[in-house]
Protein backbone atom coordinates (compact mmCIF):
# COMPACT_ATOMS: atom_id res chain seq x y z
CA UNK A 1 0.00 0.00 0.00
CA UNK A 2 2.42 2.57 1.00
CA UNK A 3 4.59 2.57 -2.13
CA UNK A 4 1.79 2.63 -4.11
CA UNK A 5 0.97 6.46 -3.85
CA UNK A 6 4.21 7.25 -4.75
CA UNK A 7 4.58 4.95 -7.50
CA UNK A 8 0.95 6.02 -8.57
CA UNK A 9 1.70 9.98 -8.81
CA UNK A 10 4.65 8.98 -10.88
CA UNK A 11 2.87 7.15 -13.59
CA UNK A 12 0.38 9.58 -13.73
CA UNK A 13 2.71 12.22 -14.31
CA UNK A 14 4.26 9.88 -16.98
CA UNK A 15 0.93 9.42 -18.24
CA UNK A 16 0.38 13.22 -18.30
CA UNK A 17 3.68 13.44 -20.18
CA UNK A 18 2.57 11.01 -22.76
CA UNK A 19 -0.81 12.90 -23.46
CA UNK A 20 1.18 15.89 -24.51
CA UNK A 21 0.03 17.79 -21.39
CA UNK A 22 3.79 19.81 -21.03
CA UNK A 23 3.84 20.56 -24.61
CA UNK A 24 3.58 24.05 -24.30
CA UNK A 25 3.89 27.27 -26.99
CA UNK A 26 3.57 30.01 -25.07
CA UNK A 27 6.58 31.78 -23.11
CA UNK A 28 5.69 33.74 -20.55
CA UNK A 29 7.66 35.78 -18.20
CA UNK A 30 8.06 34.88 -14.57
CA UNK A 31 7.51 37.45 -11.41
CA UNK A 32 10.00 40.68 -11.19
CA UNK A 33 9.65 39.76 -7.65
CA UNK A 34 11.91 37.18 -5.56
CA UNK A 35 9.97 34.94 -3.16
CA UNK A 36 13.59 34.19 -1.02
CA UNK A 37 13.85 38.25 -0.53
CA UNK A 38 10.46 38.43 0.53
CA UNK A 39 10.34 35.84 3.25
CA UNK A 40 13.26 37.42 4.33
CA UNK A 41 11.73 40.55 4.47
CA UNK A 42 8.33 40.11 5.54
CA UNK A 43 6.76 41.41 8.94
CA UNK A 44 3.92 38.87 8.93
CA UNK A 45 3.69 35.19 8.09
CA UNK A 46 4.93 35.08 4.26
CA UNK A 47 2.48 32.83 2.42
CA UNK A 48 2.78 30.90 -0.07
CA UNK A 49 -0.39 30.00 -1.28
CA UNK A 50 -2.22 27.21 -3.28
CA UNK A 51 -5.07 27.28 -5.97
CA UNK A 52 -5.98 23.33 -5.28
CA UNK A 53 -9.82 22.44 -6.98
CA UNK A 54 -8.80 18.72 -5.61
CA UNK A 55 -6.24 16.53 -4.39
CA UNK A 56 -5.46 12.72 -3.68
CA UNK A 57 -6.68 12.81 -0.25
CA UNK A 58 -10.13 15.67 -0.35
CA UNK A 59 -11.01 14.77 -3.41
CA UNK A 60 -12.83 17.83 -4.85
CA UNK A 61 -11.78 20.88 -2.62
CA UNK A 62 -13.63 23.21 -4.57
CA UNK A 63 -15.88 23.68 -7.64
CA UNK A 64 -13.73 24.67 -10.21
CA UNK A 65 -13.85 28.61 -10.85
CA UNK A 66 -11.74 30.93 -12.95
CA UNK A 67 -8.17 30.41 -11.11
CA UNK A 68 -7.77 34.29 -12.07
CA UNK A 69 -9.85 35.41 -9.60
CA UNK A 70 -9.01 32.78 -6.54
CA UNK A 71 -5.57 34.23 -7.24
CA UNK A 72 -7.00 38.14 -6.91
CA UNK A 73 -8.45 37.39 -3.62
CA UNK A 74 -5.77 35.43 -2.38
CA UNK A 75 -3.15 38.54 -3.05
CA UNK A 76 -6.20 41.20 -1.69
CA UNK A 77 -5.57 38.73 1.58
CA UNK A 78 -1.65 39.36 1.47
CA UNK A 79 -0.30 36.16 -0.09
CA UNK A 80 3.23 36.92 -1.23
CA UNK A 81 3.55 33.81 -3.62
CA UNK A 82 1.08 30.89 -5.02
CA UNK A 83 0.75 27.67 -6.05
CA UNK A 84 -0.64 26.61 -8.92
CA UNK A 85 -1.20 22.67 -9.35
CA UNK A 86 -0.38 21.49 -13.03
CA UNK A 87 -1.21 18.00 -12.48
CA UNK A 88 -4.28 16.46 -14.32
CA UNK A 89 -4.52 13.59 -12.70
CA UNK A 90 -5.80 13.43 -9.16
CA UNK A 91 -5.28 17.41 -8.72
CA UNK A 92 -7.53 18.45 -11.62
CA UNK A 93 -4.73 21.13 -12.29
CA UNK A 94 -3.79 21.82 -15.55
CA UNK A 95 -0.34 24.48 -17.23
CA UNK A 96 -3.58 26.47 -18.85
CA UNK A 97 -4.67 27.08 -15.23
CA UNK A 98 -1.57 28.39 -14.20
CA UNK A 99 -1.33 30.26 -17.41
CA UNK A 100 -4.36 32.24 -16.57
CA UNK A 101 -2.83 33.01 -13.33
CA UNK A 102 0.45 34.25 -14.61
CA UNK A 103 -0.98 36.45 -17.15
CA UNK A 104 -2.83 38.03 -14.39
CA UNK A 105 -0.56 38.65 -11.26
CA UNK A 106 2.92 39.04 -10.91
CA UNK A 107 3.80 37.18 -7.77
CA UNK A 108 6.07 34.60 -7.66
CA UNK A 109 4.82 31.48 -8.84
CA UNK A 110 5.64 27.94 -7.97
CA UNK A 111 4.77 25.06 -10.55
CA UNK A 112 3.36 22.18 -8.17
CA UNK A 113 3.25 19.01 -9.70
CA UNK A 114 5.29 15.47 -9.83
CA UNK A 115 8.32 16.50 -11.43
CA UNK A 116 9.92 13.55 -13.15
CA UNK A 117 11.36 14.63 -16.27
CA UNK A 118 13.10 17.80 -17.45
CA UNK A 119 10.08 17.76 -20.63
CA UNK A 120 8.07 19.51 -17.66
CA UNK A 121 10.90 21.87 -16.42
CA UNK A 122 11.31 23.41 -20.02
CA UNK A 123 7.59 23.48 -19.50
CA UNK A 124 7.48 25.40 -16.05
CA UNK A 125 10.22 28.01 -18.06
CA UNK A 126 7.40 28.66 -20.89
CA UNK A 127 4.48 28.79 -18.45
CA UNK A 128 6.34 31.45 -16.43
CA UNK A 129 7.33 29.77 -13.34
CA UNK A 130 9.53 31.40 -10.86
CA UNK A 131 10.01 28.16 -9.00
CA UNK A 132 9.50 24.30 -9.27
CA UNK A 133 8.68 21.27 -7.43
CA UNK A 134 11.09 18.74 -6.61
CA UNK A 135 10.51 15.53 -4.06
CA UNK A 136 13.38 14.37 -2.22
CA UNK A 137 12.16 10.68 -1.76
CA UNK A 138 11.92 10.13 -5.37
CA UNK A 139 15.68 10.19 -5.75
CA UNK A 140 16.24 8.64 -2.37
CA UNK A 141 13.91 5.83 -3.46
CA UNK A 142 15.43 5.68 -6.57
CA UNK A 143 12.33 6.32 -8.82
CA UNK A 144 14.82 9.07 -10.21
CA UNK A 145 18.50 9.83 -10.38
CA UNK A 146 20.83 12.01 -9.90
CA UNK A 147 19.32 14.68 -8.34
CA UNK A 148 21.99 17.56 -8.47
CA UNK A 149 21.35 17.41 -12.36
CA UNK A 150 17.80 17.63 -12.08
CA UNK A 151 18.39 20.69 -10.08
CA UNK A 152 20.86 22.34 -12.19
CA UNK A 153 18.57 21.97 -15.29
CA UNK A 154 16.07 23.62 -13.57
CA UNK A 155 18.51 26.52 -12.47
CA UNK A 156 19.41 26.96 -16.18
CA UNK A 157 16.33 27.41 -16.79
CA UNK A 158 15.74 30.84 -14.66
CA UNK A 159 14.07 28.55 -11.94
CA UNK A 160 14.62 28.60 -8.32
CA UNK A 161 13.70 25.26 -6.40
CA UNK A 162 11.27 24.05 -4.01
CA UNK A 163 13.01 21.02 -2.71
CA UNK A 164 10.55 19.11 -0.39
CA UNK A 165 11.53 16.47 2.10
CA UNK A 166 9.53 14.67 4.54
CA UNK A 167 11.90 12.71 6.98
CA UNK A 168 14.92 13.65 8.75
CA UNK A 169 17.11 11.71 6.27
CA UNK A 170 15.30 13.46 3.19
CA UNK A 171 15.97 16.97 4.98
CA UNK A 172 20.00 16.10 5.61
CA UNK A 173 20.35 14.96 1.79
CA UNK A 174 18.64 17.78 0.65
CA UNK A 175 21.15 19.92 2.69
CA UNK A 176 23.65 18.60 0.45
CA UNK A 177 21.81 19.64 -2.67
CA UNK A 178 22.04 23.70 -4.14
CA UNK A 179 18.25 24.11 -3.69
CA UNK A 180 16.99 27.78 -3.25
CA UNK A 181 14.03 26.61 -0.69
CA UNK A 182 13.37 23.78 1.67
CA UNK A 183 9.98 22.46 2.00
CA UNK A 184 9.17 19.93 4.64
CA UNK A 185 5.85 18.59 3.70
CA UNK A 186 4.03 17.78 6.98
CA UNK A 187 2.04 15.39 4.46
CA UNK A 188 3.08 11.43 4.64
CA UNK A 189 2.75 11.15 0.45
CA UNK A 190 2.90 7.22 1.48
CA UNK A 191 0.35 7.48 3.43
CA UNK A 192 -1.67 10.53 2.86
CA UNK A 193 -1.57 11.07 7.29
CA UNK A 194 -0.48 14.87 7.97
CA UNK A 195 1.07 16.02 11.30
CA UNK A 196 2.51 19.38 11.96
CA UNK A 197 4.87 18.11 13.97
CA UNK A 198 7.04 16.64 11.39
CA UNK A 199 8.20 20.23 11.13
CA UNK A 200 9.22 20.25 14.80
CA UNK A 201 10.85 16.98 14.59
CA UNK A 202 13.09 17.51 11.40
CA UNK A 203 14.55 20.97 12.41
CA UNK A 204 15.19 19.78 16.13
CA UNK A 205 18.37 19.95 16.89
CA UNK A 206 19.58 20.62 13.10
CA UNK A 207 21.42 23.88 12.11
CA UNK A 208 19.30 26.16 10.50
CA UNK A 209 21.38 26.83 7.37
CA UNK A 210 18.67 27.32 4.42
CA UNK A 211 15.16 29.10 4.10
CA UNK A 212 12.35 26.53 5.31
CA UNK A 213 8.79 26.40 4.14
CA UNK A 214 6.47 24.54 6.18
CA UNK A 215 3.75 22.76 3.91
CA UNK A 216 0.37 21.21 4.38
CA UNK A 217 -2.04 20.47 6.80
CA UNK A 218 -2.24 24.33 8.09
CA UNK A 219 -5.04 25.57 8.93
CA UNK A 220 -5.26 28.16 11.74
CA UNK A 221 -2.95 31.20 12.88
CA UNK A 222 -1.91 29.37 15.65
CA UNK A 223 -0.86 26.68 13.50
CA UNK A 224 1.53 29.32 11.95
CA UNK A 225 2.62 30.39 15.42
CA UNK A 226 3.54 26.96 16.38
CA UNK A 227 6.05 26.03 12.95
CA UNK A 228 7.42 29.52 13.38
CA UNK A 229 8.47 28.47 16.74
CA UNK A 230 9.65 25.26 15.10
CA UNK A 231 12.00 27.21 12.54
CA UNK A 232 9.58 27.47 9.77
CA UNK A 233 10.38 30.70 7.57
CA UNK A 234 7.57 30.54 5.51
CA UNK A 235 4.08 28.21 4.88
CA UNK A 236 2.79 26.57 2.33
CA UNK A 237 -1.75 26.32 2.30
CA UNK A 238 -3.91 25.16 0.17
CA UNK A 239 -7.02 23.23 0.98
CA UNK A 240 -7.63 25.19 4.04
CA UNK A 241 -8.21 28.53 2.11
CA UNK A 242 -9.33 26.48 -0.90
CA UNK A 243 -12.65 25.31 1.11
CA UNK A 244 -12.98 28.79 2.80
CA UNK A 245 -16.57 30.87 1.88
CA UNK A 246 -14.29 33.73 2.04
CA UNK A 247 -11.04 33.47 0.41
CA UNK A 248 -9.45 37.15 0.94
CA UNK A 249 -10.34 36.96 4.67
CA UNK A 250 -9.52 33.67 5.24
CA UNK A 251 -6.00 34.40 4.01
CA UNK A 252 -5.72 37.59 5.94
CA UNK A 253 -6.46 36.06 8.73
CA UNK A 254 -3.42 33.58 8.43
CA UNK A 255 -1.02 36.33 7.06
CA UNK A 256 -1.54 38.15 10.35
CA UNK A 257 -0.64 35.14 12.33
CA UNK A 258 2.74 37.61 13.48
O1 LIG B 1 -2.79 17.20 -1.11
C1 LIG B 1 -2.70 15.98 -1.24
O2 LIG B 1 -3.64 15.18 -0.97
C2 LIG B 1 -1.47 15.35 -1.79
C3 LIG B 1 -1.40 13.99 -1.97
C4 LIG B 1 -0.28 13.40 -2.49
C5 LIG B 1 0.81 14.16 -2.85
C6 LIG B 1 0.78 15.54 -2.68
C7 LIG B 1 -0.34 16.13 -2.15
N1 LIG B 1 -0.39 17.48 -1.97
C8 LIG B 1 0.70 18.31 -2.31
C9 LIG B 1 1.03 19.33 -1.32
O3 LIG B 1 2.19 19.45 -1.01
C10 LIG B 1 -0.05 20.20 -0.79
O4 LIG B 1 -0.89 20.47 -1.84
C11 LIG B 1 0.43 21.53 -0.20
O5 LIG B 1 1.44 21.34 0.73
C12 LIG B 1 -0.76 22.21 0.48
O6 LIG B 1 -1.28 21.37 1.47
P1 LIG B 1 -2.70 21.60 2.11
O7 LIG B 1 -2.71 22.97 2.72
O8 LIG B 1 -2.86 20.54 3.14
O9 LIG B 1 -3.69 21.50 1.02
Amino acid sequence: MAENILRKLVNNSQMAIDDGVYEIEANLEKSTKDFIQIIKTSGHAPLLTEIKFASPSLGKIRTLTDPASVASQMIAGGSKALSVLTQPHLFHGSPEYFMKVRHAVDVPMLMKDIMIDKVQIDAAKRIGADFMLVIQSLFDKNYLKDIDDFIAYGHKQGLQILLEVHTKEEFENALKTEADLIGINNRNLDTLEINLKTTETILSGTEKTRLILSESGIETPEDIQYLKKCGADAFLIGSSIMKSDNIEEQVRNLVNAY
